[in-house]
């Protein structure tokens, strides 16, 4: 496909690894986050990022708590002082942040016109980085070349793509780059090549603009996302502490200033760090680590636990369209907020939600259970559906998924044990371990899916189902499931 090809093509012309090509990054040690760090190499771009920040009043030797430093990620924030849970570590202007307002402001503001935020800041960065008198060239200088994602990784057909293939991840990396690639087509028709005075189009290459994709989705937390999303100088040095539990606070839109109250982004800590030790946030504790790999280029795994809440797998269930009661279902569903089609994102150690199982009982519903889906049962049935609603119905939803299960489980190109070796040496290089932990998360939650399934299966007999339940709220069987005397009299 045409995506293809230009993913392919892209890939030749990306640097092979990430932060590891800054010329002045000369801290290539391993050093465990939160570790107190006393670094005596020069960052060269890290400093020339202060003293621009100083000179704009956004920081300050004495009042600023954190500085930007060489750590284990790349560059982050080291804590100036001992710093307590909510204290500030530092406040940017909204002058010196690069959003919307900013490209509108710029040459290239009035081709930024019903752009989406992001294309239009995109376009900007692009054009900016390009500019060697650039006013931003000390934050430009500080963003990183390649990034970890799999939206850069390719070539499609290297090893490193082969450790994604058959995983939902190469799914979701295939899916934004298509976007990207769709919205930078239309940016070139209708905005780069028309201008050529003002953009030079050997630039504005797909790469380029990928590039700049993944520079805001790396490098933007809430509330400056969506419409007001903003790239912060310092702020966007924060690293992500893996298991952190504390989400809040961190960014923070505020105002600032006695006389001329002015935006800010304040950033406060999320935990107590102590001078010298890293300052680092949580970018996001409900998110998954295909979410994080593709966003942040990073994932988390416990080697010692060996369990994940962060492994996940989206299953997407449908109500066959060949089915005769189809039309019955879809309504049922559609009353309920859902569709023919239906994604439910199941996650490690948590079993299957009782909305999936609901589902899949009405997706299954057919032979004498189907008087369910009569005009009468039409408000209570998602109820009825919502404990198992017979025997028949129960093993079908049982063997449909032990079956699905299985063959997801054969698409992936090595088993959960070898991905486990693979996890065991420490020098995996980051992508491949990205992916390995990836593969081996999804493939964990379809596991313990086929397991729960192969439970139920085994204890269908002991279950109640919908008949059992009607008599059990009309009187007529007792706790233990017995006729209660008055029903055995009629019958
Ligand atoms: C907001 S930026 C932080 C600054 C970045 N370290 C730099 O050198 O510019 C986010 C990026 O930092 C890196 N990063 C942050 N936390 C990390 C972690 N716990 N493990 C691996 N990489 C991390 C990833 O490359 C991520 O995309």
């Amino acid at each position: 496909s045409s995506s293809t090809s230009s993913a392919a093509a892209a890939a030749a012309s990306l640097p092979a690894s990430p932060l590891h090509h800054r010329s002045s990054l000369r801290t290539a040690r391993a050093l465990p986050t939160l570790l107190t760090i006393t670094t005596s190499t020069t960052d060269i771009e890290a400093e020339a990022l202060w003293t621009w920040l100083a000179q704009k009043g956004a920081v300050s030797d004495e009042a600023t708590a954190v500085r930007p430093a060489c750590v284990h990620h790349g560059r982050g924030l080291l804590a100036h002082r001992t710093i307590s849970q909510g204290d500030e570590l530092l406040s940017i202007p909204r002058k010196l942040w690069i959003n919307l307002e900013t490209v509108k402001a710029s040459a290239i503001g009035r081709f930024c016109e019903g752009l989406k935020p992001w294309v239009a800041i995109a376009l900007f960065l692009v054009r900016e980085k390009a500019q060697s008198n650039s006013s931003w060239r000390p934050y430009l200088d500080i963003l990183p070349q390649a990034l970890d994602s799999p939206l850069f990784w390719l070539a499609f057909t290297s090893c490193l793509c082969i450790g994604i293939r058959g995983t939902q991840l190469l799914g979701s990396t295939l899916g934004y780059r298509e976007y990207v690639e769709s919205e930078v087509n239309e940016l070139f028709d209708k905005v780069i090549k028309p201008n050529p005075d003002l953009f030079d189009s050997s630039l504005f290459t797909y790469d380029a603009f990928l590039w700049a994709f993944g520079i805001l989705r790396s490098r933007t937390f809430a509330p400056l996302t969506g419409d007001e999303l903003a790239l912060v100088p310092l702020a966007d040095l924060v690293n992500h502490l893996a298991g952190l539990e504390v989400e809040k606070p961190c960014w923070e839109k505020t105002t600032a200033g006695i006389f001329t109250r002015q935006e800010v982004l304040l950033m406060r800590a999320a935990k107590t760090f102590h001078a010298g030790q890293e300052v680092v946030m949580q970018y996001g504790k409900s998110k998954n680590n295909a979410q994080l790999a593709l966003d942040y280029g990073l994932v988390e795994y416990d080697a010692f636990s060996g369990s994940n809440n962060r492994d996940s797998f989206m299953l997407t269930l449908e109500i066959p369209k060949s089915d005769r009661l189809f039309d019955d279902k879809l309504d049922i569903a559609q009353l309920n907020g859902l569709d023919s089609s239906v994604y439910f994102d199941l996650t490690r150690g948590q079993g299957p939600p009782e909305s999936m199982l609901t589902f899949l009982r009405l997706t299954a519903l057919g032979g004498s259970d189907a008087f369910l889906l009569e005009a009468l049962f039409r408000n209570t049935v998602w109820d009825h559906l919502s404990s198992p609603v017979s025997r028949d119905n129960e093993e079908s939803i049982c063997e449909a998924m032990i079956e699905g299960c299985k063959s997801a489980l054969y698409g992936y190109q090595s088993t959960v044990e070898e991905d486990l070796l693979l996890l065991n040496n420490d020098n995996l290089d980051p992508r491949t371990r990205i992916a390995v932990v990836v593969r081996q998360g999804e493939k964990c939650v379809l596991q313990e899916v086929q397991t729960w399934f192969e439970a139920r299966m085994n204890e269908l007999d002991q279950l109640e189902y919908y008949a059992e339940r009607r008599l059990r709220d009309l009187g007529l069987l007792d706790e233990k499931g017995n006729m209660t005397a008055w029903a055995r009299v009629w019958n």
